[in-house]
C-alpha cells in the first residue's frame, strides 16, 4: 500500500526543515529550524507530536557517493555506509545522520528511505563527471564529480517545464538552485548532464559560507606556506563564500541590504556572486547546445531580482532576457522572462520536500508489492 501521510526531513546546512505531506504533495505540518550548528534537542521529537502519525519518512541525504544511485530504505548498514561517507560533505551529512537517528528512536516502526542529493546526477557523462587526475588515484578512491542539490533541481526542471508549457521529455533546462549552498544543473530530457558541484559540495559558485571553484595550485601554494588543513577547510567550506567577502555573515538578504544602503564591499561581493554565476550559466548551456528554460529557485534564486537581473544581463547572446517588471513582482512560482525571449526564464519555489515524499512513497510502495 502507498503510504498516505510521509513525514520528510531536509537537513541542509544552515537549516532543518521538517514537513508532513499527503499523497496530492498538500502541506499538513512544517516547521523550519535555523540551526547553523547542532540540531537542537527535542527539536524533531516536538515536531512528531505537533505533527501526528505518519506511514512513513523520507531523508534528504546529500552524499550517496558511487554507491547509491536512487532511493535507499534506511536499516543500520546502510546508516554505517551513509556514515562513511562523512567527510566528503562536511556540513551536510552528519546533521542528516542525527535526523535519521532523532527520527529512528521516536518512531521504530516506521519506514524510513534515505533520498539522495546526488543521485540524480547519476547520468553525468564521463566528460562531465571526470578530473584529470592520475587514473589510480580515480580508481582507489572513487574520485570523480557527483553534483548535489538533485532532489531540488529533479522537482524545479520538472516544474520549470509545466509553467513554460514545454515538454520535460525534451527540453534542455539549466536549473539554478540558490540557496546557502548553490549549485546548477544542465538538466536535458529530465537527466542531468552536468553541474557546478563536484566530488563535495564545495565546487562552484560563490555561496554563503563557501568559497566555491579557487585554483588548486592556490591551495598548494598556502599548504606549503603552513596553513593547516583545518584552517583551510574553514576558509573553504565556513568561512568563505560571501560571508568572506561582503563582511556581513553569509545571508544575502542582510548583504543586500548593505550594498543597497551604500556599503561598498557589499556592493563588490554580490557583483562577484552575479558574475560567477553568469558564467556558470553559460557552461551549463554550452553542456546542451543551448537552453529552451532557465530556472531560479532556492532562497537567493526565488527572491533575490537583483541578483537575478545582474546574472542574466550579459545572456542576451542564449535567448534569455528578463520582464523587468515581471522579475521585481515576482511571487511563488513566476515566469519572470520577457514574453518574446527564445528562453524562457521560471522562478520556482524550491521544494526539495515534494521529490522526498514522491520517493519515498514509490519505494515504500514497490517494497509492499504494490
Ligand atoms: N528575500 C531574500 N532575498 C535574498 N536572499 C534571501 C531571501 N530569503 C532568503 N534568502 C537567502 O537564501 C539563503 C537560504 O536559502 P535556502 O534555500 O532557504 O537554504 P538552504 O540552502 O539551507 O536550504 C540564505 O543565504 C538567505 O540569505
Ligand atoms: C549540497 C548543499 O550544499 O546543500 P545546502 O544548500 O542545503 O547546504
Ligand atoms: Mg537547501
Amino acid at each position: 500500500m502507498s503510504p498516505d501521510r510521509v513525514l520528510v526531513v531536509n537537513a541542509g546546512s544552515s537549516t532543518v526543515k521538517m514537513s508532513v505531506l499527503e499523497p496530492n504533495d498538500t502541506v499538513v505540518c512544517a516547521s523550519t529550524i535555523e540551526c547553523p550548528d547542532e540540531i537542537p534537542d527535542g527539536a524533531v521529537s516536538g515536531f512528531l507530536r505537533e505533527a501526528g502519525p505518519v506511514d512513513a519518512v523520507g531523508h534528504r541525504v546529500v552524499h550517496g557517493g558511487a554507491e547509491f544511485t536512487g532511493a535507499t530504505r534506511l536499516d543500520p548498514s546502510v546508516f554505517a555506509r551513509i556514515a562513511g561517507l562523512a567527510p566528503l560533505a562536511p556540513l551536510h551529512q552528519g546533521r542528516a545522520l542525527a535526523g535519521i537517528d532523532a527520527v529512528r528512536r521516536a518512531l521504530p516502526g516506521v519506514p524510513a528511505v534515505a533520498c539522495f542529493d546526488t543521485a540524480f546526477h547519476r547520468t553525468l557523462p564521463a566528460e562531465a563527471s571526470t578530473y584529470a587526475l592520475p587514473e589510480d588515484w580515480r580508481t582507489k578512491w572513487g574520485l570523480r564529480r557527483y553534483g548535489f542539490h538533485g532532489l531540488s533541481h529533479a522537482y524545479a526542471a520538472r516544474r520549470a517545464c509545466e509553467l513554460a508549457g514545454v515538454d520535460p521529455a525534451s527540453a534542455r533546462v539549466v536549473s539554478c538552485h540558490l540557496g546557502a549552498g548553490a549549485s546548477l544543473a544542465a538538466v536535458r530530457g529530465g537527466e542531468s548532464v552536468d553541474t557546478t558541484m563536484g566530488f563535495t559540495p564545495a565546487e562552484g559558485l560563490v555561496m554563503a559560507t563557501r568559497a566555491g571553484d579557487v585554483d588548486p595550485g592556490l591551495i598548494l601554494w598556502l599548504q606549503r606556506r603552513g596553513v593547516t588543513v583545518d584552517d583551510l577547510e574553514q576558509a573553504l567550506e565556513h568561512g568563505g563564500g560571501m560571508a568572506a567577502l561582503a563582511g556581513h555573515g553569509g545571508d544575502m538578504r542582510a548583504i543586500r541590504a548593505a550594498a543597497e544602503a551604500g556599503d561598498r564591499r557589499a556592493e563588490i561581493a554580490r557583483r562577484i556572486y552575479a558574475y560567477r554565476l553568469r558564467a556558470k550559466i553559460a557552461a551549463m548551456a554550452a553542456a546542451m547546445g543551448g537552453p529552451d528554460v532557465l530556472a531560479f529557485t532556492g532562497g537567493v534564486g526565488e527572491h533575490d531580482d537583483a541578483i537575478r537581473a545582474d546574472a542574466v544581463g550579459e545572456l542576451a547572446f542564449l535567448g534569455v532576457r528578463l520582464d523587468p517588471r515581471a522579475n521585481a513582482e515576482a511571487h511563488g512560482d513566476a515566469d519572470v522572462g520577457a514574453p518574446d525571449a527564445p528562453v524562457r526564464t521560471l522562478v520556482v519555489t524550491a521544494r526539495e520536500d515534494v521529490e522526498i515524499a514522491r520517493q519515498t512513497r514509490s519505494l515504500v510502495t514497490s517494497e509492499n508489492g504494490q
